[in-house]
């Protein structure tokens, strides 16, 4: 047995952080905190934090093939120059629906940007039903729109083989799978690969490892949870110090370190100062199990 060690290494007091990406060339870890409308780069040899304000809730984050970032902000997918901190709206999805914005968001094998939006959030998890579409923002900066009707739209990844997409709308408690067509970005024939359980609360954010298996963040669970999307059964619970955990990746040398974000929003005081590294950065070693490199936006 490998000995799993979990440490918070950065304090950073998200109300709610997510969309962790590992940056390879920069050794540092992408997120952001959506509420606060900043992305951060946390570097982790020199351990300094560089942050970017922008002017909506910004809930996903990705590498850009020709340099920055883009990220979705409000309803809009944005390029970010990182240099000068300056946005670019690359597209707007959404624009009948005032009070939705977008949430978690990924990079496809093929260098696009997938994200699915949600109603504003009036609690965590309290919101207008069904809301929400999944989109993606190919290479040429037009948008697709797969389906709507989403609650909480979250967790996304591709299988190692780029056949299977994974994708969860929290509310639904399941994790789901469709057949992937990576030449078209074409998604089909959804299933349900896993029924979340009554203590795994509600999943969120999410990344598959080198092996093929799906990690899960329980949003109230305070945990990552590792999955055989095969079988459809649990093979892992990693427990972390705080409740609000909300996403994970890979990153550091050889992808084999896990990355989890996650919220302070919702916790009453009480609860606060039993977990005081709510809305941290947690670092996890020893799993044993490494993860596979980001994609890159492709236009
Ligand atoms: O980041 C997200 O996915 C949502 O924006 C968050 O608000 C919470 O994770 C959600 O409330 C949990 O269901
Ligand atoms: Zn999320």
């Amino acid at each position: 047995m490998s000995s799993i060690k979990i440490e918070c290494v950065l304090r950073e007091n998200c109300r709610c952080g997510e969309s962790p990406v590992w940056e390879g060339a920069s050794n540092s870890l992408l997120f952001v905190d959506i509420p606060a409308k900043k992305v951060c780069l946390w570097d982790s040899l020199s351990k300094r934090v560089q942050r970017v304000a922008v002017d909506a809730p910004v809930s996903s984050v990705a590498l850009r093939q020709l340099g920055g970032y883009v990220a979705t902000i409000g309803t809009k997918f944005c390029a970010l120059n990182w240099e000068n901190q300056s946005v670019s709206v690359l597209a707007t999805v959404d624009k009948e629906k005032t009070n939705n914005r977008f949430n978690d968001g990924k990079v496809d094998p093929a260098g696009r940007y997938f994200a699915g939006t949600m109603a504003e959030e009036t609690a965590p998890a309290v919101l207008e039903r069904h809301q929400g579409s999944l989109y993606s923002l190919f290479p040429d900066h037009s948008v697709k729109k797969y389906f709507d009707q989403v609650d909480i739209s979250n967790g996304l990844d591709w299988s190692l083989d780029h056949k299977i997409f994974y994708y969860i709308d929290s509310l639904s408690y399941s994790v789901d799978a469709f057949d992937y067509d990576l030449q078209t970005g074409q998604i089909s024939n959804r299933r349900i690969v896993y029924k979340m359980e009554k203590d795994e609360q509600i999943p969120d954010g999410m990344c598959i490892d080198a092996e093929g298996k799906l990690w899960v963040a329980c949003y109230n669970g305070g945990r990552v949870i590792r999955l055989d999307p095969e079988t459809g059964k649990r093979l892992q619970t990693v427990k972390l110090p705080v409740d609000k955990t909300t996403s994970c990746c890979f990153g550091g040398k050889d992808y084999s370190e896990m990355y989890v974000t996650c919220a302070r929003d919702g916790m009453d005081a009480e609860r606060l100062l039993k977990q005081p590294d709510a809305g941290g950065i947690f670092k996890i070693t020893g799993l044993g199990v490494k993860g596979i490199a980001p994609y890159s936006y492709a236009g």
